[in-house]
């Protein structure tokens, strides 16, 4: 249901780059029925839609190794993060645009996709809301190494590891990204590796 106590003054665009950092001045209803103004700062990248790639034969899963620098200036040694394959949505559905990221990224084409849940990463901060899919996926399917688009500077490695592994690294911290930490977990949750 859309909130009616909340009123939007004024938006403010504190820097519009590659993607936009806007400042919001609201005032909101609070429990005890006061209003308040406030500001927020909000990041708004897009929508993205990510991936787990799982094969019930083998019991492995196809994941993602590549530089991030936001987490290289907090605390990630050399910068690299092991993630389930994804992406920013273009203006496509969600759906098209994994399907499309998993062959860009991984070189294994699939048809079609599962939607499992969708989730906002970072609500209070980043507007951010991420499609989550699964898929499974066999040996025939790979058509290229993946890797990414060159001309996006995308370097990519593709891993293949397997499910009790990759849920060890969760433990041992080699893998730190929440969007993959939740798929290897649904996987696992629901039986199907
Ligand atoms: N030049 C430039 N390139 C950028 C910038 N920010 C991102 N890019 C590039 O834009 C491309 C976006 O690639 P995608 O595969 O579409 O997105 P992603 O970075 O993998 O995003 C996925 O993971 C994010 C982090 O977990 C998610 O937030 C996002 O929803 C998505 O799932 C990447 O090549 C990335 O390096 C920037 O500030 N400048
Ligand atoms: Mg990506």
């Amino acid at each position: 249901m859309q909130n009616t106590t909340v009123k939007v003054e004024k938006t403010e665009i504190l820097s519009d780059n590659w993607y936009t950092l806007k400042k919001i001045t609201f005032t909101v209803q609070k429990k005890d029925g006061t209003t308040e103004t406030q500001s927020r700062e909000a990041y708004d990248r897009g929508n993205g839609a990510v991936i787990l790639l799982y094969n019930t034969n083998t019991k492995n899963v196809i994941l993602t190794r590549q530089f991030r620098m936001p987490t290289f200036i907090n605390g990630n040694a050399d910068g690299m993060m092991i993630e389930a394959c994804a992406g920013l949505l273009d203006d496509d559905h969600p759906e098209e645009c994994i399907i499309r990221e998993t062959e860009e990224e991984t070189g294994y084409r699939i048809t079609k996709a599962e939607k499992v849940f969708e989730a906002y990463m970072s609500p209070g901060s980043v507007t951010e809301i991420l499609h989550f899919f699964i898929a499974e996926y066999a040996e025939n399917m790979k058509i290229n190494e993946g890797g990414g688009l060159e001309d996006e500077g995308e370097d990519i490695e593709v891993l293949e590891i397997g499910i009790d592994k990759a849920l060890q690294m969760i433990e041992s911290g080699e893998i730190k990204d929440a969007k993959t930490i939740m798929l290897l977990q649904h996987v696992r949750l629901k039986n199907l590796v």
